[in-house]
């Protein structure tokens, strides 16, 4: 907004208060992401075949009281500001076919793909935006006054009081979404990984996944290379929830004590 007769300086100010304001309000972004989340929109709209809705065709696939379809509504306006949705804004006074005729229609990006299909990077999303993990970040600022050793002061840790791997030990549910969202991780990188370095696997007879988790990308390298033997050195109790009907073998372990001998180690964060 340029001010009339004003002075330069006002402008600066003007400007410079709505950067304050963008930093300020940018969790905004991944709120209203997990939203989306929470509430399977990527997977209503992707419902109908074409892969675009309006809201209420959203509702129609949706747990949502109705006095909470004009929030919705200003939710999706943020999902479609930023490039979760496009919107598409019907012609002024509409076709005069339809109930929904003065309805925006919501289309899926590139990004909101991600989040249906086989490709589905939603767990992993949600994951991340656990409230677990996202919790930490409003304690930064005190993570930095403390004085610890560097190991024992990790932000999760200074938060939670225990590491993000005791948490999974002892919070079941925890440990799903962690484990959800790391298997929805691994499916989709290695689909890119082996498609983009497979001479990175040529001649390799064993191959070890170190802190492997369920064995996803151990899989999928057995299955793209069945001449290389994988096994995934993981945590007690994430071994002992591992699949047993899989290619790879499951050893339980510390990889600070020791990991198994292979050809290869393979460590995906
Ligand atoms: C970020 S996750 C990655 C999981 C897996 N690589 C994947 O992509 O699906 C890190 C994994 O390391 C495991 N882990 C953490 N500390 C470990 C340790 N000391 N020894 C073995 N595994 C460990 C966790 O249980 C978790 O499964």
């Amino acid at each position: 907004m340029a001010l009339n007769g004003s002075t330069h300086h006002n402008q600066d100010l003007l400007d410079a208060q709505l950067e304050l304001w963008q930093s300020t309000f940018g969790y905004i972004k991944s709120m209203a992401l997990k939203s989306a989340l929470d509430l399977r929109i990527a997977d209503a709209i992707d419902h109908y075949g074409c892969g675009s809705a309006t809201v209420p065709q959203i509702v129609d696939r949706i747990t949502l009281p109705s006095s909470k379809i004009p929030h919705l509504r200003r939710l999706m306006r943020v999902l479609a500001a930023t490039g979760v949705f496009t919107a598409q804004h019907p012609l002024a006074g509409g076709s005069g076919g339809g109930d929904d005729d003065d309805e925006p229609m919501y289309t899926l990006t590139p990004v909101s793909r991600l989040l249906v299909g086989s490709r589905n990077l939603a767990p992993i999303t949600s994951m991340l935006l656990h409230p677990a993990l996202v919790s930490p970040f409003l304690e930064l600022g005190s993570w930095f006054q403390e004085k610890e050793a560097p190991e024992s002061c990790q932000l999760f840790k200074h938060a939670h009081g225990q590491t993000v791997w005791e948490q999974t030990d002892r919070d079941a549910a925890f440990d799903a979404a962690v484990n959800d969202g790391m298997v929805s991780d691994s499916h989709f990188i290695m689909g890119v990984a082996i498609d983009e370095c497979a001479g990175a696997f040529q001649g390799i007879r064993s191959l070890v996944d170190v802190g492997g988790g369920f064995g996803a990308a151990a899989q999928a390298i057995a299955k793209a290379f069945p001449g290389v033997k994988c096994s995934v050195l993981d945590l007690d109790h994430v071994i002992a929830k591992a699949p047993c009907d899989t290619d790879v073998q499951y050893i339980a372990g510390d990889m600070f004590e020791s990991i198994p001998p292979a050809d290869a180690m393979f460590f995906k964060p």
